[in-house]
């Protein structure tokens, strides 16, 4: 479904060049439901944006649903849905009259947009709303929304820009469902943007990991995290005890990556469970009082911070969007 090669995008802006994207490698296969996850300005946004015809790549090659993109730009229109991060919803418009706009800008019948917007609301859950004005919808149906506009031409590609931000966890949880629905009720193969780990993780069969503009890792979000070598253990001892502690956990069979902070010692091992009465034996031979205790078996942020030295939460409090605020000159093609 999405064959890309050497993809690139370089912005210039303001006498400064970006490599928002630096030649990414991408394929899809149908059916699949790919999650493109990195932190805040990793050019997630801006390869979406090139296989979706929006912004003409620096360089590079892509098929998207069959058609070349660069040659045959509208063919890749005619047959994909594109699901914005903001949503594009006039909020003076009811639901029903944007459903129908959508459906006739793709070139459907007045009668075809009714008969497909009405499908896809009973299935999103908001066939109740049509009468209503947009503005009116929570953050979640309007979201839904979103999908049946970009459903509404039964494309067999969909993309999903970050599709559950700034939505509450139940909500997200909803909406994921509906979309785990929407693949296997209609076989569509989906692309979406996350920087959420819990939604790459629960809601993707495969991960591309793109950092600076590169992909760094990608497989299965289970095989992503085999490659973390062991589980994470935290144990937390008084502030004085603490050299006493990581001494101990250092000594562990297979224990690596010991650090400390104040109160507590962190490490990794290959299993924390059958590690931690081995650990509990040398400390009490050290005379050391452990506090407290967390064993957790490795997350994508592990996987994150193994494949880039940080946390994809420091990524996105630190390091974010630098040049977010500079005005565009390359335009869309
Ligand atoms: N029009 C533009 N002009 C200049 N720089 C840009 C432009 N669009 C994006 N960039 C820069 O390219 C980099 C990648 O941005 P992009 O929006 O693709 O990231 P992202 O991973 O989608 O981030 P987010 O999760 O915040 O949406 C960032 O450094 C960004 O500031």
């Amino acid at each position: 479904m999405i064959k890309a090669r050497g993809l690139a995008r370089r912005f210039a802006a303001r006498g400064r060049t970006v490599d928002a994207v630096r030649g990414v490698d991408i394929d899809v296969a149908e059916g699949e439901l790919v999650g493109f996850l990195g932190p805040n300005g990793a050019g997630k946004t801006t390869t979406l944006r090139m296989l979706t015809t929006l912004l003409r790549p620096t360089s590079g090659a892509a098929t998207v649903a069959g058609c070349d993109l660069l040659r045959d730009p509208l063919g890749v229109r005619k047959r994909i849905g594109y699901v914005a991060q903001g949503g594009g919803t006039a909020p003076e418009c009811k639901v029903s009259e944007e459903i129908e706009l959508q459906g006739r800008l793709y070139g459907l019948s007045k009668a075809d947009a009714h008969r497909r917007g009405a499908e896809l609301t009973e299935r999103l859950d908001i066939a109740d709303l049509d009468q209503r004005l947009t503005k009116t919808l929570s953050g979640g149906q309007r979201r839904r929304l979103d999908i049946t506009l970009g459903l509404i031409h039964d494309p067999k590609l969909v993309f999903f820009d970050e599709p559950t931000t700034g939505l509450d966890p139940q909500s997200r949880a909803n909406l994921w469902d509906h979309i785990r629905r929407l693949r296997a009720e209609h076989g569509v193969t989906l692309f979406l943007t996350t920087h959420y780990l819990d939604e790459a993780d629960s809601l993707c069969d495969r991960i591309l990991v793109i950092d600076n503009g590169e992909i760094v890792a990608e497989g299965s979000p289970d095989s992503l995290k085999a490659r973390v070598s062991g589980d994470g253990v935290t144990i937390g001892v008084p502030a004085e005890s603490v050299p006493r502690a990581a001494e101990a956990a250092a000594k562990l069979e297979g224990a690596h990556e010991v650090t400390t902070t104040e109160d507590t010692v962190r490490f990794r091992v290959p299993r924390g469970d059958t590690a931690l009465p081995e650990l509990l034996r040398a400390l009490d031979t050290s005379g050391v009082v452990m506090t407290s205790m967390q064993v957790h078996r490795p997350t994508l942020d592990d996987v994150f911070l193994t494949l880039t030295g940080r946390s994809l939460r420091d990524a996105e409090a630190g390091t974010g969007n630098q040049t977010a605020s500079s005005s565009e000159v390359s335009h869309v093609a």
